[in-house]
């Protein structure tokens, strides 16, 4: 079909061929997302907007009817004073076959060829003959356009003519009515514009026939490729400007831009740049969050806050970084600052962490690890809040002398026990509770070995001491052990004579033995209650019990049930079924059920409560022996047992105390027992000592020649002191007050030697009195603060300074004594000490050197010191430690 044959066609049936650059205005484009996801849209223009400059100057839109109305102005009869151009009659030409951005390119091209012309019009010479002769065509021109109309009107046909010349007008009309149908047609007002974004500014016209005759391919001549670049090169130049202007107008709009840039909308989220990643929602969130905080003030840079940070006795940097609140990096730079190289889990001293936390500017407050343990102290009871409680006894004596059966005998006299129907339970500890209803409580473990292990564990359970001593046997080694641990502990005590009814029982002779270990019975003129008793016949058991009641009444021992429970474990063990089981007797408040409690390095919370009748009571009061379970470990005898307030508090406790139980366990290692004894006396020094001998007369000897020793400073005091071997219970009670063990040709035996070693006791065997006495002395000195003297040496003055590598050396003259390397030195500044320290160099020329006297030049330097100048003196000293000697 040629493009005759086309032309004849309506215009709205030749859809194909009026089709334009339809990639452009309709099309599918592929969309990516975050995540790598894409998607295929369509893209539609349904509406364009057009604007025209007004005869005001001022812009308006102009809606489509109009554009179309006003294009279809020129059809009717023109007022013959109407200035408008008048399109030249042109036949219609095809434009489908150009793209888009070609008509646009083509259409620019002419613009700016039009704009030159207009350039040369503005030559004066020029403009007269170009304006004669414009005029000239556009009276031409109007005359055909009347001509037109009055055929077309005569036709009254709505097509086009063959060949009929056909006004712009009409063609944009025909363009019109085609493009209603198809959408991807550029509409008139598209075109417009168009227009108006290459010229911005000019009002929105339809192309004059002169130009829609440049533009049409079929009436342009065919250009050369150098006249095609430039215009090329025009036209882009024409898109620049235009693409500048729609700047600028964007500009005016650039607050409401600014604010929407932000905001999150589906199109934001959906559209933006081509290919690669988006961001995600939770990224243009956050920017968005980061957006407003700005805008309120939020980002700006905190004030400090000044903290008061707990530091106890050793703290690691990363918790000190952390109870600062500040970064562990920072911390670690703080300290190198201050010459401390150390690691994220290092310890630091509570004096560099001070320094340390001050470099912070937070405050400090230095609390002792066993400040955890202060949950423990409780304020002391009132007066008014106490009640009696129940004496707890512990039965002691010599071996075979009857303390079992004793022991038997009086539980025998519980009133209660036959009462409750209960199995006795051998607990560690039982009550008995007397006609009377007084109750006595006594400890189930016979021999002072228990005592003084649990007296050794600071625990203080017995109120009295019952001394059995066998009638037909008298004071033997045992029995005189036992009254010395009594006394030790400070505990008093009751004398069951035992055996009374056995055949040459002999209570007078015990009583009268026991005056030579100052134990001077009530009938010889003493304090200490004496009670015949037969353990086998039960003879004198209430009496030995009223004794006892006696003794409590005399110690006036009293406790406040009304209060957190606290006490001692007595016993304990592990075992299957119930788990660690201790047997704790309550000293202060009632113990009850679901109590959580610490003791020793345990802790636990009170599961049941079982009395010494195996039957499961509620709650135990104070001087009750009860056996308990729902502990996490197995105590010690002799462990404290207290309840607090919480689970955490309880934890706390336990950890610090297993903490240190490790910690003494490895500087014993380190520690000789020696040593460790003289650390722990205190503040009144006193040498506690056990002497065993192989007579009683070097024994005495060896007393008397010991407590003349000392001073008002320090004294000796002889704990215990016997004939024969050292055995277990020496050690044990050595290990109780801290003692040191004195064999006078005597040795211990086996097991007191094993045991010595497993409990750091310090054994010491001699053969002469002398020796003994003299180590002793020394030991007592050693006790005494040595006394530090100062010895000066010598100066010298610094008359010149060289540094070597960072290091300053003094060049000087020593003036006076000696000066010695390794020596104590002071810098003297016009007589004002202003350094003290250690020299690090000594040379004389070259050389090191050990000494340098007097008159002599020589070459010193300080250690960690370098702010000599010439003309400073050293002083160089020696301190010596002088023992005090008694
Ligand atoms: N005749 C008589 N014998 C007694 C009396 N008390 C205890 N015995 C006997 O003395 C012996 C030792 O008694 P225990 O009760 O085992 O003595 P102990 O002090 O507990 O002995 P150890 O457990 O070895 O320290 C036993 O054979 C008892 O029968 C008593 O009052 N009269």
């Amino acid at each position: 079909m040629s493009d005759r044959d086309q032309e004849k066609k309506p215009l709205s049936l030749n859809r194909s061929k009026l089709e334009l650059s339809k990639t452009v205005e309709a099309g599918q484009v592929r969309q990516s997302f975050s995540h790598g996801r894409s998607k295929s849209v369509t893209v539609e223009v349904r509406k364009k907007r057009t604007f025209e400059k007004n005869e005001s100057g001022r812009f308006r839109e102009v809606k489509k009817d109009a554009v179309a109305e006003q294009q279809q102005q020129p059809a009717a009869p023109a007022p013959a004073t109407k200035p408008e151009p008048v399109a030249k009659p042109e036949p219609v030409e095809d434009h489908s076959n150009l793209t888009d951005s070609e008509r646009a390119a083509r259409m620019a091209a002419l613009k700016a060829a039009e704009e030159r012309r207009k350039q040369e019009e503005a030559d004066a010479a020029v403009r007269a003959a170009e304006e004669s002769k414009r005029k000239a065509e556009e009276a031409e021109r109007r005359k055909q356009e009347e001509a037109e109309a009055a055929k077309a009107a005569a036709a009254e046909a709505p097509v086009l003519e063959k060949e009929a010349p056909v006004s712009v007008e009409e063609v944009e009309k025909a363009l019109e009515a085609s493009t209603t149908k198809g959408k991807s047609k550029p509409k008139p007002a598209a075109v417009a514009k168009k227009q108006e974004e290459i010229i911005p500014g000019e009002p929105a016209e339809p192309l004059v026939p002169e130009e829609r005759r440049r533009a049409d391919p079929s009436t342009v001549k065919p250009k050369s490729r150098k006249e095609l670049d430039e215009e090329e090169a025009r036209s882009a130049a024409a898109r620049k400007r235009a693409e500048e202007e729609a700047l600028g107008r964007a500009a005016r709009t650039k607050g409401d831009e600014g604010r929407r840039r932000g905001k999150l909308s589906i199109n934001n989220a959906m559209t933006g740049d081509e290919g690669g990643r988006r961001r995600s929602m939770a990224s243009i969130k956050r920017q968005q969050a980061k957006a407003k905080a700005r805008m309120q003030g939020q980002q700006k840079p905190k004030e400090k806050i000044v903290r008061d940070v707990i530091v106890p006795d050793v703290i690691t940097v990363q918790e000190l970084a952390n109870r600062m609140a500040e970064r562990a990096a920072d911390v670690i730079k703080c300290l190198m600052g201050l010459g401390v190289m150390a690691t994220i889990n290092q310890s630091l001293d509570p004096d560099t962490a001070q320094l340390v936390v001050e470099e912070f500017g937070h405050k400090m407050k230095r609390v002792s690890d066993a400040d955890v343990e202060e949950a423990l102290v409780t304020a002391d009871d009132n007066e008014d809040q106490l009640i009696g409680r129940p004496p707890v006894v512990t039965v002691m004596g010599h071996v075979d002398h009857g303390k079992t059966s004793l022991l038997d005998a009086l539980r025998k006299t519980d009133v209660v026990s036959g009462e409750a129907g209960g199995i006795t339970q051998h607990i560690g500890a039982y009550q008995v509770t007397m006609e009377t209803g007084s109750k006595i409580t006594f400890i189930d473990t016979p021999g002072h070995a228990a005592f003084t292990e649990m007296r050794s564990r600071g625990a203080k359970v017995t109120d009295i001491v019952v001394l059995v001593v066998a009638a037909d046997d008298s004071v033997m080694p045992q029995t005189i052990e036992a009254i010395s641990h009594a006394k030790a502990a400070g505990v008093p005590m009751i004398i069951a004579i035992n055996k009374i009814d056995k055949q040459g029982a002999n209570p007078t002779k015990v009583k009268t033995e026991l005056l030579q270990h100052e134990v001077v019975v009530e009938e010889m003129g003493g304090e200490v209650q004496c009670i015949e008793v037969s353990a086998k016949q039960g003879l004198g058991l209430t009496e030995l019990e009223e004794a006892i009641l006696l003794q409590a009444e005399v110690l006036d021992l009293k406790a406040n049930p009304a209060r957190v429970a606290d006490g001692v474990v007595v016993e304990a063990r592990m075992e299957k079924g119930r788990g660690p089981v201790a047997t704790v007797l309550v000293q202060r408040g009632t113990l009850k059920n679901g109590d959580i409690f610490v003791t020793g390095a345990e802790w636990g919370r009170v599961r049941a409560l079982v009395n010494d009748h195996g039957v499961r009571i509620e709650e135990a009061i104070p001087g009750m022996p009860v056996e308990v379970t729902g502990l996490n470990g197995v105590p010690s005898a002799g462990d404290d047992f207290v309840v607090v307030e919480n689970e955490a508090k309880a934890r706390e406790i336990s950890d610090y105390r297993q903490r240190r139980i490790r910690e003494t366990q490895a500087a014993a290692m380190k520690k000789s027992a020696l040593e460790n004894m003289f650390s722990s006396s205190g503040e009144v020094k006193e040498l506690p000592i056990l002497i065993k001998g192989d007579v009683q007369g070097s024994v005495e000897a060896l007393i008397g020649t010991l407590q003349k020793l000392g001073n008002e400073e320090v004294s000796v005091r002889v704990l215990h002191s016997g004939v024969g071997g050292i055995n277990e219970s020496d050690v044990t009670l050595a290990r109780a007050s801290n003692a040191l063990i004195i064999g006078f040709n005597v040795r211990a035996n086996q097991q007191a030697r094993e045991q010595s070693r497993r409990d750091n006791v310090d054994i010491r065997y001699y053969s002469i009195i002398y020796d003994v006495a003299d180590d002793i002395k020394k030991m007592l000195s050693g006790m005494l603060s040595p006394e530090v003297r100062e010895k000066f040496l010598g100066y010298a003055e610094i008359r010149d300074i060289f540094t070597i590598s960072g290091n300053k050396i003094a060049g000087c003259m020593v003036t006076e004594g000696t000066v010695k390397r390794g020596a104590g030195v002071r810098l003297l500044r016009d007589n004002v000490v202003i350094h003290s320290g250690e020299l690090s160099t000594l040379r004389r020329f070259k050389d090191e050197v050990k000494e340098v006297r007097e008159g002599y030049e020589c070459g010193m330097s300080f250690a960690k010191y370098n702010d000599l100048q010439v003309g400073d003196m050293i002083e160089c000293f020696e301190q010596e430690e002088i023992a005090v000697e008694l």
